[in-house]
């Protein structure tokens, strides 16, 4: 990388087309701004929004896309203005690197739900350049000198290890922000989990610290034994399975939908006591069906939550490093990424890939 105030050519991994296919791409980062942080990647998970993206899913993908929003790293140079993070220190960056700073979401710190936010990659910066992801050696992230807390770079607490915290920048306050602000953060509720991938096993996670009775709600029995042996879980529910989800209904307060694909509401509306919240996560540009007698009979709650602010992304880390909390990873090399990326739109992975950027690991 070049010094301060010039451009850096990086190398990342990008597709190219909607095969989603990622090979290797050099294009450079913008001249360090005054409020900017360059960050050396050294982690970044990959979530499933990143096939939705590198596949065109949601029809807006714009080629060559460096994908990646679960990044971690070492901050290699900081802006002339910028008093909040010192080289050398590990943070972390997400799904947005920019919003307005004048709109209401912006004043009140969710800034996730500016509608000028701008995403990490498959966007454009204000300087009219694309933005580009965390599959790379290096990003360059504005962190904001005008608002008091960090914006849009975390501080990564001491006690969570690099790799760790890397499915926690999207996949933990993912979960952590609607629990949150739906209030379902009390201890002794009893929450859902449907779909135990990468967002869901931060789920039931977070919400075991939280003092839930977790229930996983899963397509298949594979995952039981270590959904309850592993993960903490206190029941789990083949969604297939009729006479099982019987006996669960009007057992849940909440359940946390993570599923990527269609799939019908009903059998899991059924699941919630009155007033429960079903609240949405999975990206599906299909629409979702239900008849309004299962919400109006129990006033129950269809809701969607996107990732959290900054400042949850932070009390989160934090939330994590006091309870002791860990995803539970995946680690590859960035050439392998391919692999991963086939293996996690399989539903074969346990249950975040997690990419080791700048190969700090060794084979054994
Ligand atoms: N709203 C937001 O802010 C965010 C949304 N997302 C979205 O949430 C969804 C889940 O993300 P993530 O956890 O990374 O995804 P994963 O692929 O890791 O997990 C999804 C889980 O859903 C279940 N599933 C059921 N049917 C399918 C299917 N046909 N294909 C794949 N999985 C299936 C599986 O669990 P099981 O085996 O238990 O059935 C699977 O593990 C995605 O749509 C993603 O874009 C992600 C992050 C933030
Ligand atoms: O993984 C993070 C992004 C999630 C996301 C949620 C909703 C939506 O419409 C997206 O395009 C992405
Ligand atoms: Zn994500
Ligand atoms: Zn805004």
């Amino acid at each position: 990388m070049g010094s301060v105030g010039s451009e850096k050519t990086v190398t990342g991994w990008a597709a190219k087309d909607a095969s989603g296919v990622l090979s290797p791409y050099t294009y450079t980062l913008r001249k360090t701004g005054p409020e900017d942080v360059v960050i050396k990647v050294l982690y970044c998970g990959i979530c499933h929004t990143d096939i939705h993206q590198t596949k065109n899913h949601l029809g807006m993908s714009k080629y060559p896309m460096v994908p990646g929003h679960e990044v971690v790293g070492e901050v290699v140079e900081v802006g002339s203005q910028v008093s909040k993070f010192r080289v050398g220190e590990t943070v972390g960056a997400g799904c947005i690197v920019g919003s307005c700073r004048e709109c209401g979401p912006c004043k009140s710190n969710i800034e996730q739900y500016c509608n000028k936010r701008i995403w990490s990659y498959n966007d454009v910066y204000t300087d009219g350049n694309p933005t580009q992801g965390g599959f790379a050696s290096a990003m360059v992230v504005d962190q904001n000198i005008h608002v008091k807390t960090n914006r849009f770079v975390v501080r990564i607490p001491p006690g969570l290890a690099p790799e760790q915290a890397a499915p926690l920048l999207c996949a933990g306050v993912t979960v952590y922000s609607p629990l949150k602000h739906f209030g379902l953060a009390d201890s002794g509720l009893r929450g859902g989990i449907l779909g135990l991938g990468g967002v869901g096993h931060m789920g039931v996670k977070i919400a075991k610290a939280m003092g839930h009775r977790v229930t996983v709600i899963s397509s298949s029995n594979k995952k039981r034994a270590e959904a309850m042996d592993h993960l903490g879980a206190d029941a789990y529910l083949v969604s297939t399975d009729e006479a099982q989800m019987a006996r669960a209904i009007d057992s849940l307060d909440y359940i946390i939908d993570t599923v990527p694909v269609f799939h019908p509401l009903e059998p899991y509306l059924s699941l919630l006591k009155v007033q429960g919240k079903l609240i949405l996560m999975g990206v599906i540009n299909q629409p979702l069906q239900f008849v309004s007698p299962m919400v109006i009979l129990g006033r129950k709650t269809i809701s969607g939550s996107f990732i959290g602010s900054i400042d949850e992304t932070q009390e989160m880390l934090e939330f994590c490093e006091k309870k002791g909390l860990t995803s539970m990873i995946e680690i590859v090399k960035l050439d392998k990424v391919n692999e991963a990326l086939e293996r996690l739109e399989r539903n074969d992975v346990r249950y975040r890939f997690v990419v080791d950027v700048a190969g700090r690991r060794v084979e054994p």
